[in-house]
């Protein structure tokens, strides 16, 4: 039944690919509120000024019926435009008892609109939620297909990972909501669709394919294929990315949470308690995280050349240029975001907000001092986003995914050679949120008083820190490949330290305001330690005042 609100667009479905028309009134009318609702469109907060199919893609169905893969043009009142993929599916009413799935199932964030297309009245749908297209994709990954389209060509390419006979797996939509899109296929494969797309092979498609193919590190989900945009005049778009399937029931977020809770219902009884194989676990994810690196550390050979993408490389003064101006732009953004938004935030967080303000000119001075400080530890490729919610926690070991590198970033920039104590900053600052959020947030520590539960917090975080690092650093042995000295190590964690508090200082203004003084606690400890270096160099420059205010003193 045709609704009184349901859009007529006159060309049949089959047809309507190549006809620009179409897509014109849709990205008029039932695109842009769509989108607006899903999750992986960054563009919410964005003064939006319009949205364009710039390319229609078409892949055939088994059942003779297509699907479309749209790029989507996101324009804005400022910045760039944004492109994104979306697939899209008609469900005719009249062929509807014909599916193997009911139209009536599709969840609500799936249905783009009723609609009226040629003369057949139906339900637009993002296509993940269409079997039909999920089995589709998958067959074409098994065979290798090459798909020529009008613009450029879909390539589909098959990997290590994926075992003979498994073209017909029942596949499933991943309830999770994240920034791109997952999809299962007999619980034993994993396909990632990107959303917003870039000019350029996703890092995580490079990242994983090195692992599985170079390297001997099996704590990644082994590489099952890929779905690329070829066009000769330009590099290939990834859309798409197989794993195998993970069995885990939770990720290391989840899993350090519950060991918090331990933790937690210890303090009000003023025990300290932190149980043996919590210690363990942090050690074995320590350990993994140092496989990794000596995974992505291969140092070219004469007789053994190693892709240029991969080979290590020194702190040259183009590296050091370029991590010094992305540092201060982000800390002008980060200063200013937290002008703006100071009034919305808690008394504690206003306190520590103030700190932070106090201490920025002492934080330029350390960035600055990156300039010229002598460093020969080496650079190499990176996991990049690297916090407890990227490593799957299995019965007794740990699978490290999402390797897309930071969000924020271009795909230029995440493919950017860094020291692999990026990620150990990452890390240390994920158990840093899990325990403050834990001991800060619950019912157990309402009635504490807030300098007490700051001291445990601060004690559980140094040890559970102290034997991840350890455990981190021991996996290369003595002399260390990628670090020259500790000297060296202490210098760029604090370095990567803060500059991961101060973009997370974003995310949680962005997010969730209630947790802004979590990444400000993490700036202010990174700045006294920063002062302690300057205390003891003697290179305490007088026009740079420390810091005088205390860190979380009640008044
Ligand atoms: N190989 C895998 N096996 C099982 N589950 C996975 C796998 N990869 C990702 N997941 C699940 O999907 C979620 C989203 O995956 P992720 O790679 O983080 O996507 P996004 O790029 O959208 O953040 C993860 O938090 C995890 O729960
Ligand atoms: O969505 P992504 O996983 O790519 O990362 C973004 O969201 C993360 C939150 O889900 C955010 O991580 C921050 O919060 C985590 C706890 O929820 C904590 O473990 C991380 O240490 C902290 O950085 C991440 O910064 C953001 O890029």
């Amino acid at each position: 039944m045709v609704t009184t609100q349901s859009l007529h667009l006159p060309t049949g479905w089959l047809n309507a690919g190549s006809d620009a028309q179409f897509w014109t009134i849709l990205t008029q009318t039932l695109l842009p509120p769509y989108v607006n609702t899903c999750r992986w469109f960054a563009g919410k907060a964005r003064q939006q000024t319009g949205f364009a199919v710039k390319t229609v893609h078409t892949l055939p169905l088994a059942d003779g019926d297509v699907a479309y893969l749209l790029i989507l043009e996101a324009s804005y009142a400022e910045g760039i435009p944004e492109n994104y993929l979306l697939p899209v599916t008609f469900l005719a009413d009249h062929t509807a008892h014909t599916l193997s799935f009911q139209v009536g199932d599709i969840p609500e964030k799936g249905r783009i609109g009723d609609v009226m297309i040629g003369n057949k009245t139906g339900l637009l749908i993002d296509a993940i939620y269409d079997d039909r297209f999920r089995q589709a994709l998958f067959a074409a990954i098994c065979q290798n297909q090459i798909i020529s389209q009008t613009n450029g060509a879909l390539t589909f390419h098959r990997g290590k990972g994926l075992d003979e006979g498994d073209e017909s797996l029942t596949s499933q939509v991943l309830p999770v909501d994240s920034s791109n899109s997952a999809m299962t296929f007999g619980d034993k494969y994993f396909l990632k669709l990107y959303r917003k797309l870039f000019q350029e092979t996703n890092p995580e498609v490079d990242m994983v394919a090195f692992l599985t193919d170079e390297s001997s590190f099996e704590h990644i989900p082994a590489f099952g294929g890929s779905i690329i945009w070829q066009h000769e005049q330009r590099p290939d778009i990834t859309l798409g990315m197989v794993q195998r399937m993970v069995p885990n029931d939770k990720d290391s977020w989840m899993q350090t949470g519950d060991y918090l809770n331990d933790f937690l219902y210890a303090v009000p009884q003023r025990l300290f308690a932190i149980r043996e194989d919590v210690f363990e676990k942090v050690e074995l994810l320590g350990k993994r995280t140092g496989e990794m690196h000596c995974a992505l550390y291969k140092p070219s050979r004469p007789d053994n050349p190693t892709d240029p993408a991969f080979a290590p490389e020194h702190f040259t003064d183009e590296y050091r240029d370029f991590l010094i101006k992305r540092f201060e732009d982000l800390l002008d953004r980060r200063y200013n975001l937290l002008i703006d938004n100071y009034t919305k935030l808690d008394i504690q967080a206003q306190r520590l907000a103030w700190v932070f303000m106090e201490a920025k000119e002492m934080i330029e001075t350390f960035i600055a001092d990156f300039r010229t400080r002598p460093i020969d530890s080496l650079r190499i490729r990176i996991h990049g986003d690297y916090h407890l919610g990227q490593v799957l926690a299995t019965e007794d070991d740990f699978v490290i995914i999402d390797f897309e590198g930071e969000p924020e970033s271009s795909i230029a920039d995440r493919k950017i050679k860094h020291s692999p104590l990026k990620d150990v900053a990452g890390m240390i600052r994920s158990y840093h949120y899990a325990v403050s959020a834990k001991l800060f947030n619950s019912a157990e520590t309402d009635d504490l008083d807030p300098d007490h539960l700051q001291r445990v917090s601060d004690r559980w975080f140094y040890l559970i820190r102290d034997t991840f690092l350890n455990a981190y650093l021991d996996v290369f042995g003595a002399p260390h490949p990628l670090f020259k000295n500790n000297s060296e190590i202490n210098f760029l964690l604090l370095i990567y330290l803060l500059e991961k508090a101060v973009y997370e200082l974003g995310y949680e203004i962005s997010y969730r305001p209630s947790w802004v003084k979590i990444p400000l606690k993490g700036i202010i400890d990174v700045v006294r330690e920063i002062e302690k270096i300057r205390l003891s160099d003697g290179v305490a420059t007088p026009h740079v005042a420390m810091l005088q205010t205390g860190l979380l003193q009640t008044k």
